[in-house]
């Protein structure tokens, strides 16, 4: 249960009160509008074949699928002890103390408040006259930009289920993370506490929605659309198709620094934008870092994150997150302003990266808090100096020690092989003044600030205040000072050594930055984290210029959306630059960029950081050449994924042939995917788009072959990058073939392997030249071993696995939410070009720390 404390309270949070965030308890006697049941999702719902029979109901894959879901729902929202480790949950927040009345909060109320149009939506229960408890599906969601028609889900938080869904009359896909806004009566909680309880969940819906829809950054999920209806929140999230993090670390162990650098670089700049916008994130974990298809982190979730402000007496007090990613002032229930929480949580991510696996571990509780206030971690020896010295300065157990995301970004291991620090996206902004613009006021809804009449006198009031005026005229001298030094002259002088002798000095005067403000302590800067109001009406407003500008703003070129305002009318919207967002790139060709590699992230927005600049700024200070002619760059390319993924420990391959180039043995194929050095980069991306050339040529011919003549090897070499149409095609049909019954399908039938490309090879655990019937059958022989019930599904097999007691491995216990289930898939799936099949693991459900035990288990017993 949710325990308040009282304000300022620093006691220590008794173990017994922490709770899982305000969890709903079974569904059961909410009455549902009478929606027709869609078959295509009776059949996506079917398919998930894990269920045992004990779960199944006799009357057929209807009644199975709705058992299956009330199981599930049931299971996640009883209020397991070990949820109870897992995720706490204290409400007490500066937003419930700030104005009294809400706006009505972000997101279109559906006309499914109206019971009578029927329109709710998602998985609901219905108790019928008898009594009985039936499942509802509904598969199309009406929101306003849009028909969202649901395939199948996707993922399962303690919050409610993730569904994948199409929009209607387009291939565009998307995530819908539906979420029960009121609490049925389950006999625990009397009427007044279930309201309580809902009208505080209520308010972290309404601010999660409005939170996410005004973020704007490439490594953060965007929110698409968003709709409540009378029992539902529906949010429509960008569809991340790479896998989890988890997965990915699951698949590669720990991973290199380099590439742990890379992400860290990534979720840096994510953070730092949302701190600089006010906002706090506290549930960063390892689970809430999905991988995109160009091999870029996305991070999820902000269903715990809240503003904060830097002020002193309005600190936070909800003591939020998961356990293993949670920093000691939490568990000990100590007021913060909100940023150090984060860098704690980014610690443990990073050290996760890096080690592949968690920093405070202990099975029994008392000792794995106090663990985690000790802040004692055990480094391996085989981690570089700098990496240690950065996850020991975000581990540090005293917040205000701690290292501040500035320093984080510009620590030594942070710019290791980069020109500067990561860029945080953050649009240029000006000063705000007077008057403020009404419709900007009419839209920052969702974070009960209050009518807009209250708001604009609060905003007028702040910027008129003299600690604004006294910041802006600090910004304007910042400004006047000059360039700063170049780059290369910081590295001459010792910019790595200096940066060890101040590490816990970093203030304005330690950035390098003459023309930004973003080396100013949060509180200093009147353009970033000043004030949460300050921020939001930022955030509007440039949510509302994109909205004027019709155009995507493609994150990762600036436009002239994010160019300084010409004139103090800050509230103009500039004239729209004629960016269009280009189609996401599908081709291996397509997004292998054709330049070294080591200057990682995409030149993006024009900054206000100087010194972070990848490339010259003066271009476009200078107007020679526009921001939106400035190509992208990207480190995650397909050549460099592939040749992480070959540089992967392939003791048991055949031996290396003449291609061999630095004495290893070769992934199977013509090509050699050992190239390490940054200068093969240019010549993989050329062979591999021969290859694919060639490759395509030759599934070209295959398919003017009869049909037995298309033969499990042209299967193999077809090289293509599947469509996301053809995604969706492919899942409906898996939902069809599948069944959910445990129909033996011809091992040979080429539908058992997904043609699953980029998508696959971030989660492959390992990979084979096998022939994919042996790799069927050795997953079975391991499942059946290990007692995991599964089912095989198109491309792989679904599973469910209840961890026995006699399981119970050294592994952290707990962590997110989850009954004993675990419920996951193990996908085939084909890595293009070198002709190898791997095996991709997906989380559906369960304890998060279970399923990586049972996944490493699984892939260390199989002889792949
Ligand atoms: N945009 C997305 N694209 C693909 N999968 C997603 C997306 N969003 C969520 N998921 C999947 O759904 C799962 C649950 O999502 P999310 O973390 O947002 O839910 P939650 O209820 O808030 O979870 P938690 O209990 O971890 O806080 C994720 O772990 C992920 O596997």
């Amino acid at each position: 249960m949710a325990t308040t404390l009282s304000s300022g309270a620093a006691a220590e949070l008794p173990i017994r009160s922490q709770s899982v965030r305000t969890r709903r308890p079974p569904t059961t006697s909410r009455p549902e509008p009478p929606l027709p049941r869609s078959e295509s999702t009776s059949r996506a719902e079917a398919s998930r074949p894990h269920r045992r029979s004990s779960q199944r109901s006799a009357s057929g894959a209807t009644a199975a699928a709705a058992t299956t879901t009330a199981t599930a729902t049931s299971s996640r929202h009883h209020h397991h002890p070990s949820q109870q480790q897992q995720q706490y949950h204290q409400q007490s927040d500066m937003s419930a103390a700030a104005a009294a009345a809400s706006a009505a909060p972000h997101g279109h109320a559906a006309a499914g408040d109206d019971h009578r149009n029927g329109a709710d939506a998602g998985t609901s229960t219905h108790r019928s006259a008898t009594g009985t408890t039936k499942q509802r599906y509904r598969t199309v969601i009406p929101a306003p930009s849009g028909n969202y028609a649901f395939i199948k889900t996707i993922g399962q938080g303690s919050m409610g289920k993730v569904k994948l869904a199409k929009k209607e009359g387009t291939n565009e896909l998307v995530a819908c993370k539906i979420i029960e806004r009121v609490s049925p009566d389950d006999g625990r909680q009397s009427r007044e506490e279930r309201e309580k309880a809902d009208a505080a969940r209520e308010d972290r819906n309404a601010r999660e929605a409005a939170i996410v829809s005004l973020l704007n950054h490439q490594y953060i999920c965007g929110l698409r659309d968003n709709l409540r209806t009378r029992w539902h929140w529906y949010m429509l999230f960008e569809y991340v198709n790479g896998g989890q993090m988890l997965d990915y670390i699951i698949s590669h162990g720990k991973l290199k620094e380099k590439q742990a650098r890379k992400f860290a670089r990534q979720i840096a700049s994510a953070v730092d934008y949302c701190h600089r916008n006010s906002i706090v994130h506290r549930d960063l974990k390892i689970e809430n870092i999905l991988i995109s298809k160009t091999g870029d982190i996305k991070i999820i979730d902000f269903g715990l994150s809240n503003l904060f402000s830097p002020e002193e007496d309005r600190k936070l007090k909800t003591y939020c997150g998961s356990l293993y990613f949670a920093a000691p002032e939490l568990l000990q229930a100590r007021p913060y302003t909100g940023p150090e929480v984060d860098v704690w949580s980014f610690g443990v991510v990073l050290f996760v990266l890096v080690c592949g696996k968690v920093p405070f571990d202990d099975q029994y509780m008392p000792a794995l808090h106090q663990k985690i206030k000790k802040g004692a971690v055990d480094y391996p020896n085989w981690l570089s100096s700098e990496c240690k010295h950065l996850i020991s300065r975000m581990l540090v157990t005293d917040p205000k020690q701690r290292a501040t995301m500035h320093e984080v970004m510009n620590h030594p291991w942070m710019l290791k092989g980069y020109n500067g620090p990561p860029d945080n996206y953050l649009p240029r902004r000006e000063p705000l003044t007077l008057p403020l613009d009404p419709e900007v006021i009419s839209q920052m809804t969702g974070f009960k600030f209050g009518p807009p009449e209250y708001i604009t006198a609060e905003l007028t009031k702040r910027i008129k205040s003299p600690k604004y005026q006294a910041a802006v005229r600090r910004l304007e001298k910042e400004r006047e000072r000059p360039e700063p030094i170049p780059k290369d002259a910081e590295k001459k002088r010792g910019f790595g050594f200096d940066f060890y002798k101040r590490r816990n000095s970093v203030t304005s005067k330690d950035t390098l930055t003459a023309t930004s403000s973003e080396g100013l302590p949060l509180g200093d800067d009147p353009l970033n984290a000043f004030d949460p109001l300050i921020s939001i009406y930022y955030l509007v407003r440039e949510k509302l210029e994109r909205e004027r500008n019709h155009v995507h703003i493609d994150l990762q070129q600036p436009s002239k959306a994010q160019q300084p305002p010409s004139s103090s009318q800050t509230q103009m919207p500039v004239p729209p630059s004629p960016v269009v967002r280009p189609k996401e790139k599908h081709s291996l060709a397509d997004i292998v960029p054709p330049q070294p590699v080591h200057n990682a992230e995409p030149r993006s927005r024009q900054r206000t950081r100087s010194h972070s600049e990848d490339q010259p700024r003066e271009p476009i200070k200078s107007g020679l050449l526009s921001p939106d002619m400035i190509p992208p760059k990207k480190e995650s390319t397909a050549a460099g994924i592939l040749r992480r993924l070959s540089t992967r420990d392939r003791r048991k391959e055949p031996p290396a042939t003449a291609n061999s180039t630095d004495g290893k043995p070769p992934i199977r194929g013509s090509m050699s995917m050992r190239a390490k050095s940054l200068g093969h980069a240019r010549r993989e991306s050329i062979q591999m788009r021969r290859a694919k050339r060639e490759a395509e040529a030759a599934a070209q011919q295959a398919s003017q072959t009869t049909e037995p003549q298309r033969s499990y090897q042209s299967h193999h070499q077809s090289v293509r990058e599947e469509t996301d149409a053809e995604l969706v095609d492919s899942d409906v049909r898996a939902g069809e073939t599948s069944g959910g019954s445990n129909e033996r399908l011809e091992p040979e039938d080429p539908d058992l392997v997904k043609p699953v490309f980029l998508k696959g090879i971030f989660s492959v655990s390992t990979t084979s030249t096998r022939p994919l019937p042996e790799i069927r059958a050795d997953i079975k022989r391991v499942l059946r071993m290990l007692g995991v019930d599964f089912t095989e599904i198109k491309g792989g097999f679904s599973c469910l696995h209840t961890p026995s007691i006699n399981h119970a491995e050294r592994q952290p216990t707990v962590m997110t939410e989850g009954g004993n289930d675990i419920e996951f898939e193990i996908l085939i799936v084909k890595v293009p070009i070198v002709s190898l099949h791997g095996v991709q693991f997906k989380r559906l459900a369960g304890n998060t720390w279970q399923y990586k035990a049972l996944a490493e288990k699984i892939v260390r017993e199989l002889r792949l």
